[in-house]
Formats: C-alpha cells, sequence, structure tokens
C-alpha cells in the first residue's frame, strides 16, 4: 500500500477520525518502543514541517527515520526509461529505488513540480518513477501535483474546530512574489470534497485550477462575496495551471486582512505554511485568535501518525 494520494484511502473520514484517536492513544501510553521498521524520507526540496513531523511520527510508533537530501547528497538521478546515460545523470531510478527497498520498509518522497513541464508534473514522472521501481511502500511528501500529508492535517484540522456539521469552508487564492505549485490547493480540493463541507474556491481569473480537481467545487471569482458566511478560510498562492507556472497577478488586493475576515461568520484562519506575512495575510490577520494555523501545523504529526502506521506500523 502507498500513500500517493486520497485514492489509496479508503474512507478519509474514518481516517480523520483514526488520525485523532492515535494521537490521543500516543499522548496516553507514550511513544511505542523500537519495532526495527525504518523509513528513508528522500527530499529534492526544502521542508520543516513534513520532514520534522514525519521524524516525529516516526519516532512515536517506533520506527527509525533516516533523512538524505538528494540535491545535496545523491547522485544525479535518471528518471527516463531506455536512456544512454552518458550526460549528466549518474544513476538510475531502477537502481537507486531498488537499494532503498533493500535497505528501508518504506520512504516518503519529496519533489515539487518544474512548472515548466506540465505533462511531466501532471502525470507525476519523477513520483510515480519511485512508486514503479519500489517494491516497499511510497509516501507523498509533496509531489508535483499533490500533498495528501498536508491535506489529511487540514480535514483533522476543520474537524477539531467546526462548531457547525457542514462547515462553509473557503480556498482563497492570495498573491506571492514567487510562482509556487497547484499541489496543496489540488489536494485540499480532493479532500475537501470528500468531506461534509460547504465549499467553495475563490481565485482571480486566469488561476483556474485543473478540471480533474476542481471536480464540480464552486468557484467564485469574487472573494468578498467567497468570504461571505464562512467558517475557515484556507488561504494558498499557486501559479497558474492554463498559462503553466506563469504568475499573472501580485494583486494586494487579494490579502487576507481583518476587512475581509470580517465579512466571515468569524472564521478560522488556516494556511499551510511556510506563509509570506503581509503578501499572503496581515499580521493582525495571522496573529489573532482566529488564526489556527499553529494547531494545524501540529496536527501535520497527527497526520503523519495515522499514515505510517497504515503503511507499516
Ligand atoms: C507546503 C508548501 C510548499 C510550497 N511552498 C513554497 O514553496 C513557499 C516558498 C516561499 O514562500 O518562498 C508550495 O506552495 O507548494
Ligand atoms: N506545509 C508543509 O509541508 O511545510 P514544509 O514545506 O515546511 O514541510
Amino acid at each position: 500500500m502507498n500513500f500517493c494520494s486520497i485514492n489509496d484511502v479508503d474512507n478519509p473520514q474514518g481516517w480523520v477520525d483514526e488520525a485523532l484517536a492515535l494521537k490521543k492513544e500516543i499522548e496516553t501510553y507514550g511513544p511505542k518502543v523500537y519495532t526495527g521498521k525504518s523509513i528513508c524520507l528522500l527530499f529534492f526540496n526544502p521542508s520543516l514541517r513534513t520532514r520534522l513531523s514525519m521524524q516525529k511520527a516516526s519516532f512515536n510508533l517506533g520506527i527509525q527515520s533516516f533523512i538524505f537530501n538528494l540535491n545535496q547528497e545523491g547522485w544525479q538521478l535518471e528518471f527516463e526509461d531506455g536512456t544512454v546515460m552518458n550526460g549528466y545523470t549518474s544513476e538510475h531510478i531502477k537502481e537507486a529505488a531498488g537499494v532503498l527497498s533493500s535497505y528501508f520498509d518504506a520512504i516518503g518522497v519529496r519533489s515539487f513540480a518544474s512548472l515548466s513541464n506540465k505533462e511531466e508534473d501532471y502525470t507525476e514522472k519523477v513520483f510515480n518513477q519511485f512508486v514503479k521501481h519500489c517494491s516497499i511502500p511510497v509516501i507523498n511528501m509533496e509531489s508535483a501535483t499533490l500533498h495528501p500529508l498536508q491535506s489529511l492535517a487540514d480535514m483533522i484540522t476543520i474537524k477539531e474546530f467546526a462548531q457547525v456539521k457542514k462547515p462553509k469552508v473557503v480556498l482563497s487564492w492570495a498573491p506571492h512574489p514567487k510562482a509556487l505549485p497547484q499541489a496543496v490547493a489540488n489536494s485540499f480540493l480532493q479532500w475537501a470534497g470528500q468531506m461534509d463541507y460547504d465549499f467553495v474556491v475563490t481565485h482571480p481569473e486566469g488561476y483556474e485550477l485543473a478540471p480533474e480537481f476542481m471536480q464540480g467545487a464552486r468557484l467564485e471569482y469574487d472573494q468578498k462575496k467567497a468570504f461571505e458566511g464562512a467558517d475557515f478560510i484556507y488561504a494558498k498562492n499557486w501559479s497558474s495551471y492554463e498559462e503553466y507556472g506563469q504568475i499573472l497577478s501580485q494583486d494586494k488586493k487579494w490579502m487576507i486582512d481583518k476587512v475581509k475576515m470580517n465579512l466571515t461568520n468569524n472564521a478560522k484562519f488556516m494556511h499551510c505554511l511556510p506563509v509570506r506575512r503581509n503578501v499572503i495575510v496581515t499580521d493582525e490577520v495571522i496573529d489573532s485568535e482566529n488564526s489556527i494555523v499553529m494547531q494545524q501545523a501540529a496536527h501535520r504529526v497527527t497526520s503523519a501518525n495515522l499514515v505510517l502506521r497504515k503503511l507499516i506500523g
């Protein structure tokens, strides 16, 4: 079993409840004794939360974790099958995946979108080569188009803070100086679509997400209208999917501020972090009692606990 996307999860709402129950179990009985199991966490890109929450969750479940920063520490990998490797790549993913499979009980992979090759990104070429050539479970620690560990943590957080049975949840685009992947937004769409939410996406024209992820989610181009009566505001930047990887707007009017939050039903503010303060959201909002970004980040451990137990616990 892998944890590539929500498609590997038989009952997403059930996983949210199981994760909260496992969190209580660990808080009550403490971390499990060493099981002899091990996991290697492979990173092509930077990380704070994903890296450390996966190590903490490994500790909680008695699993030894190893970190490997591929760009700084590994050989340049070849992901194309059949290539004559007389260029700059030193090792084929077939060998690398085979060796990792012989050393560990599972691996995690972080490999962000190129934002230049839409076809390779949206077929998950890099991540799927690890899945294809590994004989052990593979966990998605943010791939080109998805971030399921983050999304499970997000669903757990909303479950914990929801005051009503069917909360209004708004995914709002916000400006950013860099071109960022659509992965967090895509994954949030997938998981929110499986929950009992009144779910709305709001973004400027030109930032439409891939149809396969929008899957009938309600879209509102008027951000203020989208915010009306909301219970949760989930802010995230992403670059254009249509004009792939491009920044079409850095319109400061889309920054989340108190005036917009006052349109909501006293909504909680969420962001996956890292966040650009006073670009994505004002200090006033992210420092307010309505901000639950810390609790959300803490649930990255809750999320990782359950995924590790499901796959190798
Ligand atoms: C969990 C989020 C990871 C990543 N975020 C960034 O790359 C932000 C980098 C920055 O703000 O410089 C993203 O948007 O996918
Ligand atoms: N939200 C998240 O995945 O954070 P990192 O990029 O720091 O792991």
